[in-house]
């Protein structure tokens, strides 16, 4: 057993992982990378490059399937899942490559193989080999898919999202269980790709939204062409021959049972922090196991210990694990002078089509901070000019300004090219606009943005009125 004494050491080399040792170092601590997985991070390996490769390919499958409707006839449409697969993998690899290609360039006496887990507050225990000795320590442990037991007991065709990428070929059909993002991105791909899917959702809420009648907009968008079992509960998985039995109970207490050829479990992650020894570190934990930490220094109570990246559940996105990763290796360094880092505006999109994204203050938590104090607007995409000339029609906006200030709150939207228009609000709930300043921006002509424009003036009437929201009481329930 080997002791190693550093300044700083980070567990977990994936996105919060690299980001914190850049900065440590940046600030002149000896820093100690430790990765007990493979290198190449969560996002290049299995997350946000892989699934949207598969989207990629499932849009241009749907691009022929709908142009059609423009009077375009491509001819007989052949899915070659294959060739999609093999795709996915050598452009997964070339983005892997280039991590591998960063943390080929650390000095290896900077790196540890092996899992890290807390002996003390300040000492880490990493595999049997080495006892590691810091100032601090920044936990960037990631998060892992959570995989019922007696699901994974059927057998191998039971899976999370991190199997997908690596399918040969593409199966005949799946059931995707969970419609959060996960699910309904890979779910929406898969179907468009040609496999048959239908998607079980216990409850009735799609991705990440929290305003009710934009999730009820985003699920009867996408049921036009998903098979989405709302309220049905999957009560049991077995293998049946080469395929899998699935038996589930909808709302109404009906039961089925159907047969696929893989099930795809997309139920959440959850953080990798339960194997971490934290109990030696004597930092007070919430009620899921996670230390409690100030989202501003990502430091862990008054402890020389940090947390960044999905580890702390907080917005277990990539762009968040850069910037929650920089902000805790920097002050891991600089421990006891913390400092608070640059927080951006909420900002996450799901990939599906129409897509679905939220930015600034979600609904739900408008419904904790401001009660009755802010007023919705909204606008429907399905006259919206621009969406109708491209068949893409579709889709409902809803956005949030303050009673009083008229300041810009935030937005919940599924709608064509949400991802730009999150973008575009996001930017203007950071710089602290007003809806009155946004609407004195440039509009152009014939652009989706125009469909921001009428919910902005929508949201000003609403404000200028001094009412809560345009149809009575604002439904304050989350999930609803
Ligand atoms: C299918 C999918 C699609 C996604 N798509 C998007 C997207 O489009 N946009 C977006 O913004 N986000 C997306 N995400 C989320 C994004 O990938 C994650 O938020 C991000 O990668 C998290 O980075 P991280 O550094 O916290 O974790 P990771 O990259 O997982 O790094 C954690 C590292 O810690 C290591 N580790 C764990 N425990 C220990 C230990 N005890 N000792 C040593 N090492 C340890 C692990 O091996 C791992 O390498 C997606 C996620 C998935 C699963
Ligand atoms: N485009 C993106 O930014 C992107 C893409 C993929 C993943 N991600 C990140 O990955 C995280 C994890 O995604 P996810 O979709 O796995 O998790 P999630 O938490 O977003 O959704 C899980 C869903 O499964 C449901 N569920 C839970 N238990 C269930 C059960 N027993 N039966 C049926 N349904 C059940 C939940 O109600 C929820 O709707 C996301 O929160 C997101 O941060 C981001």
């Amino acid at each position: 057993m080997q002791t190693l004494e550093t300044d700083v050491a980070v567990i977990g080399a994936g996105t919060a992982g690299l980001n914190a040792y850049r900065a440590a170092r940046a600030a002149g601590a000896r820093t100690v990378l430790i990765e007990g997985g493979p290198y190449g991070t969560t996002c290049a390996r299995v997350g946000c490059m892989p699934s949207k490769l598969l989207i990629a390919a499932a849009e241009a499958a749907h691009a022929l399937a709908a142009a059609p409707g423009f009077g375009v006839h491509p001819g007989a449409v052949r899915v070659d899942g294959a060739a999609v697969m093999a795709r996915v993998r050598a452009e997964r690899d070339r983005f892997v490559g280039f991590v591998l290609d960063t943390v080929e360039q650390i000095p290896v006496t900077d790196k540890l193989r092996g899992h890290a887990r807390f002996v003390a507050p300040d000492r880490l225990q990493v595999d049997q080999h080495t006892a590691v000795q810091a100032r601090s320590v920044v936990i960037a442990t990631g998060s892992s898919p959570i995989l019922p037991p007696a699901w994974l007991a059927a057998g191998p065709r039971v899976t999370g999202s991190d199997a997908v990428f690596d399918w040969a070929s593409l199966p005949g059909s799946v059931a995707v269980i969970g419609t959060g993002i996960i699910g309904l991105e890979l779910g929406q791909a898969l179907q468009r790709l040609g496999v048959r899917v239908a998607l079980y959702a216990r409850g009735d809420s799609m991705a990440q939204l929290g305003d009710p009648a934009v999730a009820m907009a985003a699920a009867q968008a996408l049921a036009r062409e998903l098979d989405l079992r709302f309220h049905t509960v999957v009560k049991a998985i077995a293998a049946d021959g080469a395929q899998l039995l699935v038996r589930s109970r909808d709302g109404d207490g009906r039961l089925r049972e159907e047969r696929y050829d893989q099930v795809l479990c997309a139920i959440g992650r959850q953080p990798n922090v339960h194997q971490l020894g934290l109990e030696t570190t004597g930092l007070t934990l919430d009620r899921h196991g996670i230390p409690l930490y100030d989202q501003h220094t990502m430091q862990c109570g008054a402890s020389a210990i940090f947390i960044a990246g999905d580890a702390n559940n907080e917005r277990p996105l990539l762009p968040e694990a850069v910037d929650q990763g920089r902000i805790a290796g920097d002050n891991a360094a600089r421990h006891p002078r913390v400092a608070p880092g640059l927080r951006r505006t909420p900002l996450a999109v799901a990939f599906t089509e129409p897509q679905i994204a939220t930015a600034g203050a979600s609904y739900r938590t408008l419904c904790a901070t401001h009660a009755d104090r802010y007023a919705i607007g909204q606008a429907s995409f399905e006259d919206q000019g621009r969406s109708r000339v491209m068949r893409q029609n579709e889709g409902l906006l809803r956005v949030y300004g303050e009673l009083g200030t008229g300041r810009f709150l935030g937005a919940e939207m599924v709608a064509p090219r949400a991802e730009h228009l999150a973008h575009l609000l996001a930017w203007a709930c950071q710089a602290g606009l007003t809806v009155a300043a946004m609407l004195d921006m440039p509009f152009y002509h014939p652009v989706i943005e125009e469909g921001v424009r009428t919910a902005l003036r929508d949201l000003a009437r609403q404000l200028e009125r001094g009412q809560a929201s345009p149809a009575g009481p604002v439904p304050c329930c989350p999930g609803a």
